[in-house]
């Protein structure tokens, strides 16, 4: 998904986890780092932060280790956290209503803005604060308040209608949690969350484990 200049979309993926255990470690009350500290913390060598660090800039010096706070602060920057994105949930389902209560998102810079769903029996239910609106008002509103974020929360054979419906609205990043790839026109990005994709990931190592085939795990 290179699709722009700048640097490799992984080390752009790894830039909220150092934003998290910068968070973490301002909590703690640390106020300078080492990258081999904050590394270790994410199963990343040192090298590897300095580096991906150098796509964006100068951050510390040599031997000093890194000022948290302020570190934090040029990753937020980096990351486009300085403002709220507001953000349009589609499908109030069981998964959907849960991310409308997740509290998490709102401390992070995300606001969920529009809860929207084509159910008429959900439509009209409040849920957090919000009341749930017909899908028919997604453009509208993702217009009217320049809505350039989603998560899909429908099943995966409406998926790619719904997608369709909200890159014309104006949204250009898309997080779904249906188990189908979408296809979206460039400039777009989609990230997918699919939780048994991951499991069948590991179900593979278990099944040689109990077949008697080691492995080293990956992840350590
Ligand atoms: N529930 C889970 O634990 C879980 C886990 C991983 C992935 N998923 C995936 O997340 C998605 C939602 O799962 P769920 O369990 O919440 O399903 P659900 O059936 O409970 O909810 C889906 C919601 O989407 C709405 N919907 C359907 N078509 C729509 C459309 N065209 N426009 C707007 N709304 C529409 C439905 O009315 C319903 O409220 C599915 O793709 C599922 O495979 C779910």
């Amino acid at each position: 998904m290179d699709r722009m200049e700048g640097p490799p979309d992984v080390v752009v993926r790894r830039l909220p986890l150092y934003a998290r255990s910068l968070r973490y470690l301002l909590q703690e009350g640390v106020e300078s780092v080492s990258s081999q500290e904050l590394g270790d913390r994410i199963n990343v060598t040192a090298a590897q932060i300095r580096k991906d660090l150098s796509y964006f800039g100068e951050f510390g010096k040599q031997g000093i280790g890194y000022d948290v706070r302020r570190l934090l602060q040029q990753i937020e920057d980096i990351l486009g956290l300085t403002q709220e994105w507001p953000v349009a949930l589609i499908g109030i389902g069981h998964l959907g209503e849960a991310i409308a209560r997740y509290e998490g998102f709102r401390q992070q810079g995300i606001r969920i803005a529009g809860l929207f769903d084509s159910n008429p029996t959900k439509i009209g239910k409040a849920i957090n604060g919000m009341t749930v609106q017909s899908f028919d008002d997604a453009e509208r509103v993702i217009r009217e308040q320049g809505i350039r974020l989603a998560i899909i929360a429908v099943p995966a054979r409406n998926a790619q209608e719904v997608a369709d419906r909200l890159v014309m609205a104006g949204v250009r990043a898309i997080l779904s949690y249906a188990p189908t790839v979408l296809q979206v026109p460039e400039g777009v990005w989609v990230r997918y969350i699919d939780p048994v994709a991951i499991l069948h990931s590991m179900t593979y190592y278990l099944a040689r484990d109990i077949a008697g085939v080691r492995h080293n795990n990956p992840e350590t």
